[in-house]
């Protein structure tokens, strides 16, 4: 195991983006570092407002930071709102990361995407890939705004000597993911879609584009893990990837999500949808060498999702714009016992524990 070079214990660490889906893992997971847990509702504090990030950054002092909020969505979302998610984006981190600097925080992580890379990087990519061609145009904005953040992280490191540093993850689903149909990401829209149609009674249900983009997925309790072991482990400047190191094409997806869920009838394609990327699985060398690998399969990781899933979690997310209908909740073929206790807190430690 490589040095902890930065211990969390006894810290103040500020989750950005908590009642997210990276930033709810990163809570649960920091429950056994021994350290207080600071967060902000939305409602309380717009990121976009830098008076009132840092009025709460002066008030609060953290030690620490994950900043995972941000705007974030699928590639249909992405395509159709370019100006909010570059404006958002740039707008949140610079305030957050800025903020930081100003009241000493000693460590942040900034939390970027596999997106920064360009489109038709060679396979798997290396961390050295960045800004090495051109992006792909359906999330061009957003992955600005990423590479911009990682910078200014970098920035403030080169000027400042600061100890902030970048993550780069991969496609990540499970426990409080968005399962809308028009702005999330493709896994849990497929789990949506194949529990509907198997509890309908549906014969088939359809893919977007032609299935044969390759994507890489992880869990987001392994992303979560895989930061907490970074912030302690990682002081550099150059961002790491974070990833499982394997890719699935959309189609064979679509047939695992089914099989997960028990749907057996037709995957048809929308051909009118964007494919998007047609390949980025990320290389996992830098991560595995820093003494980190994935525990969650992606088989396994699905039916815990699917589990989040009937549990309604999204209910939570969907601001009314989901049925709320969970059709069919007690033909649950898996074994609960076992994923539930992964998202249990393993120790009581944090001073303030949010509420969703
Ligand atoms: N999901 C994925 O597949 C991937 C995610 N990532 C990165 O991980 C991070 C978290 O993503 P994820 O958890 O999936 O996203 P979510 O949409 O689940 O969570 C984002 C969080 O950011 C908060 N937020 C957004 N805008 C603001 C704002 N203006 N002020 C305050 N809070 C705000 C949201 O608060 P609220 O809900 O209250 O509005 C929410 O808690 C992001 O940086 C993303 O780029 C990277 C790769 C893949
Ligand atoms: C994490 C990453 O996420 C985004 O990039 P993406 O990987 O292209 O996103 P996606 O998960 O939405 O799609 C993956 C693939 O899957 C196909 N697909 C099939 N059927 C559905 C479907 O029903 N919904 C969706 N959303 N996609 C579908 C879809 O057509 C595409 O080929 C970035 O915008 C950016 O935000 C980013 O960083």
């Amino acid at each position: 195991m490589p040095e902890v070079i930065y211990s969390l214990a006894g810290k103040k660490v500020y989750v950005a983006g908590h009642r997210g889906m990276v930033g709810s893992a990163i809570v649960r997971r920091l429950a056994s570092e021994g350290c207080e847990i600071l967060t902000a509702l939305h409602a309380e504090v717009d990121l976009r407002r830098q008076d009132q990030v840092e009025a709460w950054m002066g008030k609060n002092r953290p030690d620490a930071v994950f900043l995972a909020a941000a705007k974030v969505g699928g590639i249909l979302a992405n395509h159709t709102y370019p100006a909010d998610f570059l404006y958002d984006n740039l707008i949140l981190e610079a305030n957050v990361i800025h903020a930081a600097y100003k009241v000493r925080v000693e460590k942040l992580m900034f939390l970027g995407s596999s997106c920064i890379y360009p489109k038709f990087a060679d396979q798997p990519i290396v961390e050295e890939a960045l800004l090495s061609g051109s992006l792909e145009p359906t999330n061009e904005s957003y992955a600005i705004a990423k590479i911009a953040g990682l910078k200014l992280c970098a920035a403030y490191r080169k000027q400042h000597g600061k100890d902030f540093i970048s993550a780069m993850p991969t496609n990540l689903y499970g426990p409080g993911d968005n399962f809308d149909l028009d702005s999330s990401h493709v896994m849990p829209a497929l789990i949506r879609k194949a529990h509907e149609a198997k509890v309908k009674g549906e014969k088939e249900i359809r893919i977007w584009g032609t299935g044969t983009p390759l994507r890489e997925f992880l869990h987001v309790d392994d992303c979560a893990d895989a930061c907490i072991h970074l912030m302690k482990t990682y002081s550099a400047e150059s961002h790491v990837n974070v990833g499982s190191g394997e890719d699935i094409s959309i189609l064979e997806l679509a047939g695992l999500v089914a099989e997960v869920v028990g749907f057996e009838g037709q995957i048809t394609r929308d051909l009118t949808k964007p494919d998007g990327t047609p390949r980025k699985l990320m290389s996992a060398d830098k991560l595995r060498a820093l003494g980190w690998s994935p525990k969650i399969g992606l088989k396994e990781g699905i039916a815990d999702a699917y589990h989040a899933f009937l549990d309604g979690h999204y209910l939570e997310r969907s601001n009314g714009t989901v049925s709320g209908d969970l059709m069919g909740q007690s033909d649950i073929s898996f074994e609960r016992a076992k994923t539930s206790a992964r998202h249990a807190p393993t120790h009581a430690t944090v001073a303030h524990h949010p509420s969703r």
